[in-house]
């Protein structure tokens, strides 16, 4: 069993301490529940706000993370027989998941426009963002529904992990010196968050599951130890039950490839002749599409048709598109060389690419059209630029998409700059995918995706993909 941090070392971080001294923060915990016993037995006086309040009215990163330091009890802090009370630890808990969600939130622009990250800014947010991580992974759950817990456990997952992307992602591959120790920490209260939500792997639903091998993976690539000594992803998955082999897509390991790190938007949109176009919807009307699009593909492919409008291919080969076409290598390289994809042996041969220019475009539920027929079906999305969530939902009936009813439960992630999503097989039969638009005004910028396909050949001497001629132009309105 990991030995759990006490609040001695954990209030250690600059953060911490520039707050309050921990004899302070020791005795001002105890008055204030004394308060707070006091306003409760004698008088209607409002009492005094607790640790759920503070977190959930905070306007800022700095907000919470006060928050968790200042008022968060984690074990062995306890200092009343009031707090170890189970419904006491468990609004730490629940407090603490909270914090954890709210602040990947406002934290997950990878724009640098939420501020700029530095190394002493990070190191200073560590120690509360560890504080709330062991919060989520307190034990005050005796009343509590497993299942409801378990969800509240992925919740933690997710948000931990999309917090690692932004706190550590700048500084990878620095020599690590100062950040050294706060990983470790971070690394300490990973792992024990990770041992608690697997208690609960028998309740997971299908997305828990996803969700958990995502977080994983991303917890492992982010917080590795720079002395080699880590737990591996599969000792962190715990044992074999929980897997994901039978789902026909996968968020991929974070940033496969280090070839996608320096590849930027701007350098993309130099490149790609994007352009905005009209779409026709299913009743009939003309509507401007809000993200800009081209498609690329290699010579002897035709166009691409989707939503009434058929675009033409513009060449994709090293000579007129260098950055797409490295792009596509690296991906094709990563996935057959990566364990967790063996048998992933795809070399696709065009791309749908998709220009979102800010936070208000996004994509709307849909499946891909014509996969096993015109299209190969497996699939790779790439993404570059701006942090989005991706999501899935199972279609309703066996692929009917008029069945949905919105009620479905949707699987989603944050993708990053640089990370992949796998589609394979009869995903885009029993599947809708989406992106949605921006968490917050900071999570604005713009981000491109390229979705690579492989155009199959359809015999007959016809070419491959769709004829961008006038009669095939009709035909796919
Ligand atoms: O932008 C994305 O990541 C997804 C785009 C997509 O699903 C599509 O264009 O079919
Ligand atoms: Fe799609």
């Amino acid at each position: 069993m990991q030995t759990i941090q006490t609040t001695r070392n954990a209030t250690r971080h600059p953060f911490c301490r520039r707050k309050s001294s921990l004899t302070m923060k020791k005795k001002e915990r105890t008055m204030q529940t004394t308060a707070t016993l006091k306003n409760e037995n004698t008088t209607r006086t409002p009492v005094t706000t607790t640790v759920g309040a503070l977190i959930q009215d905070a306007k800022t990163v700095e907000e919470i993370l006060r928050a968790a330091c200042d008022s968060l009890l984690l074990e062995g802090e306890e200092t009343l027989h009031f707090h170890f009370q189970d419904v006491h630890r468990q609004k730490n808990k629940s407090a603490s998941v909270n914090g954890l969600k709210r602040l990947a939130k406002m934290m997950c622009s990878s724009s640098g426009s939420y501020e700029k990250k530095t190394k002493t800014k990070n190191n200073e947010r560590i120690g509360g963002i560890v504080r709330l991580i062991k919060g989520a992974s307190l034990d005050g759950t005796k009343t509590t529904n497993r299942k409801k817990r378990a969800s509240d456990g992925i919740d933690a997952l997710r948000a931990t992990a999309s917090l690692l992307v932004s706190l550590f992602d700048e500084d990878k591959d620095e020599d690590e010196d100062d950040s050294d120790t706060s990983r470790e920490e971070m690394r300490n209260a990973c792992d024990e968050l990770v041992r608690r939500v697997r208690e609960d792997a028998e309740y997971f639903s299908d997305g828990d599951r996803i969700v958990f091998d995502w977080a994983l993976r991303v917890i492992e690539s982010n917080i590795a130890s720079s002395s080699g000594e880590t737990t591996a992803t599969s000792e962190r998955r715990g044992d074999a039950t929980i897997t994901v082999d039978e789902f026909p897509f996968r968020y991929v390991t974070p940033n496969i490839s280090n070839v996608l790190k320096s590849i930027t938007v701007e350098d993309l949109r130099k490149e790609v002749p994007f352009k905005a176009e009209k779409l026709i919807t299913r009743t009939g009307k003309r509507v401007d599409e809000r993200r800009e699009t081209c498609f690329v593909a290699e010579s002897g492919i035709g166009g691409l048709a989707y939503s009434g409008k058929i675009m033409e291919p513009t060449l994709l080969n090293e000579a007129s598109l260098p950055l797409v076409t490295t792009i596509r290598n690296a991906i094709v390289e990563a996935l057959k060389n990566d364990e967790d994809y063996a048998g992933c042996d795809i070399d696709f041969d065009c791309a749908l690419m998709n220009l979102y220019p800010d936070g208000s475009s996004a994509c709307a539920w849909h499946t891909d059209p014509e996969m096993g027929t015109v299209w190969d079906r497996d699939s790779v999305i790439v993404s570059i630029g701006e942090t989005r969530r991706f999501a899935f939902r199972k279609l309703a009936g066996g692929g009917d998409k008029t069945q949905n009813d919105g009620e479905e439960e949707q699987v989603w992630v944050r993708v990053h700059h640089g990370d992949c999503i796998l589609m394979r097989d009869d995903c885009n039969d029993n599947w809708e995918h989406c992106v949605f638009g921006k968490e917050n005004d900071s999570n604005n910028a713009a981000r491109i995706s390229l979705v690579f396909k492989k155009a199959l050949s359809r015999g007959g001497g016809r070419k491959k993909g769709h004829g961008t001629n006038s009669k095939e132009k009709k035909k796919a309105k």
